[in-house]
Order: C-alpha cells, then structure tokens, then sequence
C-alpha cells in the first residue's frame, strides 16, 4: 500500500533566507512539487522563523485551496499559544505536535506522552474541536502508544531520525528498523494511523516501506531537498513517490 508524500519546505525556506531576495520561491517550489504528484506539503514554523517565514503560511494555504483541493496542509510545531493561533488562522488539514525546545538545531525527539499528557491533552482536545486531525511526533517505542490513543490523537508520526542515519550500516539499521515497525504495529492496534518523517531519503524509504506497509503518510524535507538540487524539485518527487510505493 503506497505511502502519501508530503514535502516539507523548512529547506527551501532556508535558502531564500540567506538573502533579502524572494527566491528560492517556497511556494514556487510547493507547485512544482504539487504538480509533479506530491499529497501535501509541510511546513514546521520554527518561533525564531529560521527557514519557513509565519507570512509564508497564508501563501501555501491559499496555493492548495486555489490550485491543488484535493492535497493537504501539514503544519508541524510546539503548541505554544503563538503556534496554536497560527495553526487555527491558517486551518490546515493536519497539525503535527512536536516536543521541540525554541532552542533545538532540529526536532530530535517524540513526546513522552505520559509525562506531557496534561500539556497536550487541552491542546489536542482545541485542534479536534477546530476540525484538524492531530499526529504526534513519536520516538519507535511502542509503550508510549497506549498513552498517546489515550490522549486522542488521530495519528502518530515515527521519528525516523536514528534509522534514516545508519539505514547503510546493516547490523545498525535492522534493529531501529525493527523498533520503528514495533511502534507501528502497536499503534495499528491501537487504531492509530501511523506516519513517518525525519531524516528519509530514496535510498532508505524502501526498507521502511516494507516492515511498514500501511505507512499513511511520509513527510520529508532534508534529503528531497539535497536532491532536487541534483535532479530539480519534479523528478525527485516522483523518484520519492516511486520510493514510498506509489
Ligand atoms: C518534525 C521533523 O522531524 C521535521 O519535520 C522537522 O520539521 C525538521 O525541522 P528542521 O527542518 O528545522 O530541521
Ligand atoms: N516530519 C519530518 C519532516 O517533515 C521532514 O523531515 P526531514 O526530511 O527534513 O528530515
């Protein structure tokens, strides 16, 4: 069952950023993408706004209600109330809540759904009633999933972060492959939908395709964007649905 591509403009946004200039165009890239067969774009507004601008977000929003309905919008970040404003002004089609500290270099970890479940039980609770369907970004530690379809969230997403780091070292990646599909299946059982993101490239979505057959959705930034630099933004998208299945 192939897995739905989502492509996370943070890199994109990063380079028009290195001047005062509005190319790279995020939304530009965002077309291409979409017209070339992506299910969705990513963003993950950073609070410093280091890559994806808040002024970006009603431009993408108004490129898939106007060009592609049929996709959708995935906003990533920290519930802080700024983030949870934004979210609800923009109305996407999913949030994806992520542990992360203002501070850190990139999202480097899931939620410890216990021990923050008074923090995200209220916000979850205020993204469902506004209509958005909620993820939360996970470690593969599949004990976590009972607490995380006790808050009530519609989805989870793997951290794919030490996999997609050693996916060429055999004896390294097997067992973070294997912990990865534990999640995945305790969170199937759970009646949670599973996606996946961080760190996925062409070279190492197979292997996870296949120990995660019924992956909903993969969002990816890094490795599409290094590619499309290669191959330019339309090729590498299909070579990334061909990757993820489709
Ligand atoms: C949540 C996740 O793993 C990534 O989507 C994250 O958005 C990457 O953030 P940076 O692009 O700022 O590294
Ligand atoms: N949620 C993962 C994502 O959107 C992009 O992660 P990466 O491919 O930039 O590592």
């Amino acid at each position: 069952m192939p897995a739905k591509l989502s492509v996370n403009l943070n890199a994109v946004a990063m380079l028009r950023n290195r001047r005062d200039l509005p190319w790279p165009s995020v939304t530009g890239l965002g077309r291409i993408a979409l017209e070339a067969g992506a299910h969705g774009l990513t963003v993950h507004p950073r609070p410093d706004q280091r890559h994806i601008r808040f002024s970006d977000l009603p431009d993408l929003r108004a490129l898939i209600d106007d060009e592609f309905p049929s996709c959708e919008f995935n906003i990533e970040g920290y519930p802080s109330e700024d983030f949870l404003e934004l979210v609800e002004r923009i109305e996407p089609e999913q949030v994806t809540l992520v542990p992360d500290d203002p501070a850190q270099a990139t999202s480097d970890h899931g939620w410890d759904f216990e021990g923050q479940g008074g923090l995200l039980e209220p916000v979850i609770a205020r993204l469902k009633k506004s209509g958005f369907r909620v993820s939360l970004f996970s470690d593969a530690e599949p004990g976590g999933i009972a607490a995380a379809k006790a808050l009530e969230a519609d989805r989870v997403e793997l951290y794919t972060g030490p996999y997609g780091g050693c996916y060429d070292n055999p004896q390294k990646a097997a067992p973070e492959i294997e912990k990865l599909g534990k999640t995945a299946d305790a969170a199937r059982v759970a009646g949670l939908a599973v996606n996946a993101g961080h760190d996925l490239t062409v070279a190492n979505l197979p292997a996870l395709m296949r120990r995660i057959p019924d992956l909903a959705e993969v969002s990816i930034g890094h490795g599409l964007t290094a590619d499309a630099l290669e191959y330019g933004m339309a090729e590498t998208v299909r070579r990334f649905l061909k990757a993820c299945g489709n």
